[in-house]
């Protein structure tokens, strides 16, 4: 991928080959610029690459995205101020064309539910803390049943405490339907917990250095921190990222 610059192209992505198994949570890490959003955004259409292709299920990404089969969840929730927690999850069924305004609301109050959002349907925004904004991003993002989940850094702005919570909260969605999640963070421990395999991106121009497995994903138990093995993954992780 390589974009416009002052007078000449800026050359962004180079040599990106990258298979994502079906229903996997894979993670993006890399340094601040190295091109982790503009491959995100690429793999779901928001921008054409100058050269390749992506394809999804053997589709075209145009295709996949029709069919409105990403769902996407960004750093800051996104929400319309004017509408409330349920009406901001309802838009996406009703710009899909469901007609049904009861239909809508049941679905909504489903997903807000599924994100422990049931009792604050008809609050703002604004009303709401950053947390639970990101909830509503993330029932929205689910609404019209994605297969494949795009996260760019989703939590990021959040507390530690609240940044946890919400991770159990995702490991529970990600398991309760067919669902293949990306999602990148600057945080190793966070990918570390919620990935099966980590992609670690070199910059200039952005490049996969290497794809690592993660040996124990999802151990909910905070020991796990003191084991050989994740001291070992984030040394290799931080080696990684770190090569020059
Ligand atoms: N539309 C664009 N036009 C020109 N350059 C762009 C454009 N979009 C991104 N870039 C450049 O591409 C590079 C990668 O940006 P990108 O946002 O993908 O990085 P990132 O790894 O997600 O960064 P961060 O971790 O800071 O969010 C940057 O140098 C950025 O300036």
């Amino acid at each position: 991928m390589s974009f416009p610059g002052n007078g000449r192209q800026v050359d962004v992505l180079e040599d990106i080959s990258l298979t994502i198994p079906r229903d996997q949570f894979v993670s993006v890490v890399g340094r601040s610029g190295c091109g982790k959003s503009t491959l995100l955004r690429i793999i779901s259409n928001l921008i054409a690459p100058s050269r390749g292709n992506v394809r999804i299920n053997g589709m075209s990404s145009e295709d996949y995205q029709r069919r409105r089969k990403f769902g996407f969840v960004f750093q800051e929730a996104c929400l319309f101020p004017w509408k409330t927690a349920l009406q901001n999850v309802e838009l996406p069924l009703e710009i899909m064309g469901m007609k049904s305004t009861s239909k809508r609301r049941e679905r909504a109050r489903e997903l807000l539910g599924l994100v422990r959002l049931d009792g604050f349907e008809d609050h703002y925004p604004a009303q709401l803390s950053g947390g639970m904004r990101q909830r509503v991003a993330i029932a929205r993002a689910l609404s019209y049943e994605p297969e494949f989940l795009l996260m760019d850094e989703p939590f990021g702005a959040l507390d530690d405490f609240t940044r946890r919570e919400m991770h159990d909260e995702l490991i529970n969605i990600w398991k309760s339907r067919s669902l293949t999640v990306l999602f990148v963070t600057h945080s190793l421990s966070e990918a570390l917990y919620l990935s099966d395999q980590i992609v670690v991106m070199a910059p200039r121009p952005g490049r996969i250095r290497a794809v690592v497995p993660v040996i124990e994903p999802r151990v909910a138990d905070p020991a796990i921190r003191a084991s050989a093995n994740y001291a070992r993954q984030i040394q290799q992780l931080e080696t990684l990222l770190h090569e020059q």
